[in-house]
């Protein structure tokens, strides 16, 4: 069935809601109570476009997955399309985006790039102020990120001298797998923000280098296509699991990436609500009012009429309330996992190595280990999620000092705040095996795609 602009324009409400996403439209009237983004933000574009709005946030599988086929209405007319293709082409660009195109034009060569805080420098100029919000933001005062970094300025090495060295190996075995270097990808979500290839940079960035990239839940590729990125197929892969709260979906998600060769299970554990990310949410809002600007621009405002203001409470109450980017995101997580009920189910359904990440002191790294993990992640998702939580290095170092039974129990592994090859080498020396990184993953797809990602490993001097 072909449908015209004007047709779709009446199903704009919550009584009956069609959007269309890449000329495809869609009845979502049934999905919006489900949708974890909350009914009011697809509202916003009820009758009307969202891809752009869905597109950067949204596995291009998703809604196959999610619409029953008779909600797939079928395509715009040709002449619709058309018109939408020019709008989108007049579409006066936002100051944002003009900022973008003058940044793309004057990036530097990757070659002149010396350290990760100069990937991130050029990435900031370069992404949305929306992505760079989303990537950069952490819980409440950004306590607990700032001191994830600073934490590694707190030790010092006692450097020992007359060692052999020149037949040294840095390479490692994570979980069974084989790394190049200790280091692999966290898995962090949405990278399509930052760059239209998205997690795929990553894909191909790590195989290249051959260490390992942990796939988030929250990817904004499918699954699949992440799986089709790998430079061979014997490429591992993690997969960073966000339990579903629906035991059965929770358990569709781990069957789909089993059936696509992910080689093991990170459940997170720290993130089971949203964290309080202001820099993200005040982002959206000014993304909301430069789309109001814009309409009024185009005429779809109600010109010459002055609208009545809205009374405060009804301006609160209207408000959508997004919570940025990352607010909807984990709104369907389990919130009751244990100890004692989530890892035995974890267990029984899947042969997968197990991993807990997200954990946070040396009490639960403990639980952990009695529990029967495979591993266990120091991580407090970058300061992202609990404020003050302490800086994944010192948790670590308490384990060592208290407990140093567990290293000899489980692999254990730390992210959060590691931005030198100093860092890498102070959580090895404390007993890590491994360490991983996420936002600057994220910054250096951004910048310069998969070369970006191979030039973040080679950082550490590590020549192949
Ligand atoms: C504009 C029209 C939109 C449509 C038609 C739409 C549709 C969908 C669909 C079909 C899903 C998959 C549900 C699932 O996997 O459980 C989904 C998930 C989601 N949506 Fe939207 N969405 C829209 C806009 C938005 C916006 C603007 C946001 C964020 C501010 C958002 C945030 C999310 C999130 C966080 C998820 C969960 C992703 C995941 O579980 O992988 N959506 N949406
Ligand atoms: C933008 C962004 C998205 C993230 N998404 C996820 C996610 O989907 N799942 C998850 O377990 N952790 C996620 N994390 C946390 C990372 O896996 C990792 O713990 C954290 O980024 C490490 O800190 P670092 O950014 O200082 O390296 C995300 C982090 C960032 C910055």
């Amino acid at each position: 069935m072909s449908l015209t602009l004007s047709e779709v324009s009446k199903h704009n409400t919550d009584k009956s809601c069609w959007v269309i996403i890449k000329n495809k439209v869609y009845d979502v009237t049934d999905f919006l109570a489900e949708h974890p983004g909350g009914a009011k933000i697809i509202l916003k574009y009820a009758g009307r476009d969202a891809t752009s709005a869905y597109e950067p946030i949204h596995p291009p599988d998703a809604l196959d997955k999610n619409l029953a086929p008779e909600k797939h209405l079928g395509d715009l007319d040709s002449s619709s399309a058309a018109a939408l293709s020019d709008a989108r082409q007049h579409r006066k660009k936002t100051e944002d985006e003009l900022r973008m195109e003058r940044e793309q034009a004057n990036k530097p060569p990757l070659s002149r790039i010396l350290d990760l805080q100069e990937m991130e420098n050029v990435a900031h100029k370069l992404i949305s102020s929306k992505a760079w919000a989303y990537y950069s933001s952490a819980s409440d005062d950004e306590i607990t990120n700032i001191e994830n970094a600073r934490a590694f300025t707190r030790f010092f090495f006692n450097p020992r001298v007359m060692r052999r060295l020149s037949n040294t190996n840095p390479s490692t075995t994570i979980l069974g797998f084989k790394s190049r270097i200790p280091v692999f990808a966290s898995g962090a979500a949405l990278a399509k923000l930052g760059h239209p290839r998205g997690e795929a940079n990553i894909t191909e960035g790590c195989g290249r280098t051959s260490i390992v990239q942990m796939v988030s839940s929250n990817a904004s590729l499918s699954y699949a296509e992440i799986a089709a990125a790998r430079v061979s197929p014997d490429q591992p892969l993690f997969f960073q699991l966000y339990k579903h709260k629906d035991q059965s979906l929770a358990l569709k998600r781990i069957r789909e990436v089993e059936a696509l060769g992910y080689n093991a299970i990170f459940l997170t554990v720290d993130a089971i609500v949203a964290g309080n990310r202001e820099r993200d949410v005040r982002a959206g809002w000014t993304e909301e009012d430069v789309e109001a600007i814009a309409e009024e621009q185009q005429g779809k405002g109600k010109k010459g009429e002055l609208p009545r203001k809205k009374t405060d409470m009804e301006e609160l109450e209207s408000a959508i309330d997004v919570k940025g980017t990352a607010g909807a995101l984990v709104a369907n997580d389990d919130r009751d996992m244990t100890w004692e009920e989530t890892i035995p189910w974890l267990r029984s359904v899947t042969k997968l190595p197990i991993v807990i990440k997200g954990v946070q002191c040396v009490e639960d790294a403990v639980l952990a280990v009695e529990a029967g993990v495979d591993g266990i992640m120091l991580s407090n998702h970058g300061g992202r999620q609990l404020e003050y939580a302490m800086p994944s290095l010192e948790v670590l170092y308490r384990i060592r000092k208290q407990r140093p039974d567990v290293f000899s129990k489980t692999e254990v592994y730390l992210d959060g705040g590691v931005r030198r090859g100093t860092d890498v080498v102070k959580a090895l020396c404390l007993g890590a095996t491994a360490v991983g990184l996420g936002r600057p993953f994220l910054y250096a797809q951004s910048a310069y795609g998969a070369a970006g990602v191979v030039k973040l490993i080679r950082f550490w001097n590590v020549r192949w």
